[in-house]
């Protein structure tokens, strides 16, 4: 069953999915990948690649996967994928995916090994580092798909920690390696397809919302891919045709963006206008993400799985993440479903100040021993 994490370990915008498609998936996306090209200390770079160039049909599925299972609804398709295969041994080095080149959010896929990825804030955020912690750390399970949006992308930098494998690779990865994918959806054409949902959008509550997206991305100026200099007037307009180009062939249906697993590769319901025969056709409307807002915290990770005190307080914590996902869908006016089965939504951060209050003893600061315990 997926579970989907908020802003895991209190990292703010960094959203987690467990167990979201099948291994049978699994395994056919970590055997498509390219040929890998050079490495880095046993880090290698199968990509970049985009729809209109090297793009399978699992990795549309995997992005409407996003938006159906809760994780993203608003999600922006992505226009660019790198593949990276990381050795026994490999890290990358903690880093910053700049708001300036690519959209809202960079995507992760975790398939055939698990991994680590840890947070570091950016100078003048340490406070938000719990009290004699110089990182924050987050299990990868395999299949995992994580999230960066928000502080996660703009006050922390995030690397992936040496891999040491601590469960026995699946019988088709003999070389027991971590093989990531990282969906972003280039800046410019983030930016126009924010706008083109805006000119089509008719609810003014939704209109509102992408008003408030577009808004944002505004104050970040696009930069060129290679040196980081900003973009003249000219490039910037090259881009956008690019990008309408690419987005009136999906709208054609000459590129398949609304192609969707099959029932039995998804582990939660997919909407139902999904269901039927794997994908919806050209113009549908998709139901409303399956999502609710849930609250309360998990302790550890998916790993954790075998650790009998780990699991009941999870429990304790799930049910009360469910309780407060029923008081707010109460209180929700935007009709959104609330019989979705099959997914467990916690937020690590209590957006309820009340329960911020409790939970941070009244001063305002998580508490340490319940958001930094991982593997
Ligand atoms: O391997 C990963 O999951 C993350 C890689 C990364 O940070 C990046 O490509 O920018
Ligand atoms: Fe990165």
């Amino acid at each position: 069953m997926v579970q989907i994490f908020r802003n895991a370990h209190g990292v703010e915008g960094l959203h987690l999915a467990t167990d979201c498609f099948s291994e049978e998936v699994e395994r056919r996306i970590f055997s498509a990948n390219r040929r890998y090209r050079g490495s880095r200390n046993g880090r290698e770079s199968g990509g970049p690649t985009g729809p209109t160039s090297w793009w399978p049909d699992d990795y549309t599925k995997l992005t409407n996967l996003i938006r159906d299972c809760g994780l993203l609804p608003g999600y922006v398709p992505p226009n660019y994928c790198l593949h990276l295969k990381y050795q026994v041994g490999s890290a990358f080095c903690h880093h910053y995916d700049s708001r300036h080149r690519w959209g809202e959010v960079i995507v992760g896929v975790n398939l055939g090994q698990s991994g680590v990825i840890y947070f570091v804030p950016k100078d003048g955020h340490e406070s938000m580092l719990p009290p004699g912690m110089n990182s924050i750390r987050v299990t990868l399970p395999r299949r995992s798909i994580y999230i960066m949006s928000g502080a996660s992308r703009l006050d922390w930098m995030h690397g992936i920690a040496k891999q040491q494998p601590t469960q026995p690779p699946p019988s088709w990865n003999k070389q027991n390696v971590r093989v990531s994918l990282t969906f972003r959806s280039t800046k410019v054409f983030s930016d126009v397809y924010l706008k083109r949902q805006h000119q089509i959008e008719t609810d003014v509550e939704k209109q509102a919302e992408l008003q408030a997206r577009i808004d944002s991305q505004e104050k970040f100026y696009p930069v060129r891919e290679y040196g980081g200099a900003k973009m003249s007037n000219d490039e910037v307009e090259r881009h956008r045709k690019k990008a309408n180009e690419l987005l009136d062939k999906m709208d054609r249906g000459e590129i398949r963006a609304q192609l969707r697993f099959e029932q039995h590769e998804v582990t939660f319901p997919l909407p139902a206008a999904c269901a039927s025969n794997g994908y919806v056709t050209n113009g549908a409307t998709v139901a409303p993400a399956a999502a609710f807002q849930g609250g309360g915290r998990l302790l550890g990770s998916a790993d954790d799985s075998d650790n009998e005190m780990k699991k009941a307080i999870n429990a304790s914590l799930r049910s009360l993440a469910e309780d407060r996902a029923t008081r707010r869908r109460k209180k929700d006016h935007s009709g959104r479903s609330s019989s979705d089965k099959g997914i467990v939504v916690v937020d690590l951060l209590s957006d309820d100040e009340e329960d911020q209050k409790k939970e941070s003893g009244g001063n305002g600061k998580m508490s340490p021993d319940v958001i930094v315990i991982d593997d």
